[in-house]
């Protein structure tokens, strides 16, 4: 490539951040959602729409979570959750299985590395969901993002893993049947509260989602953030996963501040 092209297509790069600098200051006039949870669906389609190998559309389902990540972090969106692998997941061909799983171990790795998203913006890196149902080396990999990534404090990612909304659930009923049995004053002892459970789920470590995006223009949750999504906006698209893209989040959060001005709208109207 020439001097003149590179050039240009620097040129066209700095255009392209200041007019994303310019939206995101206008979109930040209204209010910013606290916390956007995405899942990831349609990697597979994306290959086969494509001719690419399977695993093609998951490393490129990667590399549009880094470009996504990159914009909610420059508009101050503090707490992102994604949906990496769900526990039914696991009833997938085993060789997809398998590849699927190494190729997280790779992006966990890659994740901590020093320019990385997470470390360039200061973000603390959890894995929610059952983990003792992952291989060691993916285990041993997410314990150690969330070691190293535990002084960042800027903003919270949580990765679901062996993760489903059902298994979470019963998980902290459970817990919190323990605990209240342990209670010495028996008169608590039969009442659970929604803090009770609350407190044992894995998602304890963000707020409530305020926007659930699903790719691929499916809109069922697929046991995702179900107790946590009660008053989430739901947005489906219709790229897939890997044609994700700037104009998504702007139509998410443009639709998230026309919902709160309805809100806002009610509540005067009630007073
Ligand atoms: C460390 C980290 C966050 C890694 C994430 C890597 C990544 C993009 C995982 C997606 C996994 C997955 C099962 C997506 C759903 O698409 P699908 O396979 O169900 O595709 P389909 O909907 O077309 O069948």
């Amino acid at each position: 490539m020439g001097n003149k092209e590179n050039q240009n297509l620097l040129t066209s790069y700095n255009l392209g951040n200041i007019a994303r600098r310019l939206l995101f200051g206008i979109l930040s006039m209204g209010p910013i959602p606290d916390h956007i949870a995405f899942i990831m669906d349609g990697n597979r389609r994306y290959s086969k729409k494509n001719k690419l190998e399977e695993g093609t559309g998951h490393n490129l389902g990667f590399t549009a979570l880094t470009s996504m990540l990159k914009y909610c972090y420059e508009l101050e969106v503090k707490y992102i959750t994604v949906y990496a692998f769900s526990i039914d997941n696991f009833k997938r061909r085993p060789e997809e299985v398998k590849s699927l799983m190494e190729l997280i171990r790779e992006k966990i790795e890659s994740l901590i590395k020093e320019d990385s998203i997470v470390n360039q913006h200061g973000v603390r890196v959890y894995f929610v969901g059952d983990l003792k149902l992952l291989d060691d080396s993916v285990r041993l990999a997410a314990e150690k993002a969330m070691e190293v990534t535990a002084g960042n404090s800027k903003a919270v990612l949580s990765i679901c893993i062996a993760y489903t909304s059902t298994n979470e659930i019963v998980n902290a009923v459970e817990q919190s049947c323990v605990e209240k049995w342990d209670e010495l004053d028996s008169s608590t002892k039969n009442s659970i509260s929604v803090m009770d459970v609350e407190k044992h789920m894995y998602m304890r470590v963000a707020p409530n989602p305020d926007i659930v995006v699903r790719t691929s223009g499916e809109n069922r949750l697929s046991n995702f953030l179900l107790w946590q999504s009660a008053n989430s906006i739901l947005y489906n698209p219709a790229a897939l996963w890997p044609e994700i893209g700037l104009r998504h989040l702007v139509w998410a959060v443009l639709n998230f501040q026309r919902n709160q001005a309805c809100l806002e709208t009610k509540k005067k109207q009630q007073h």
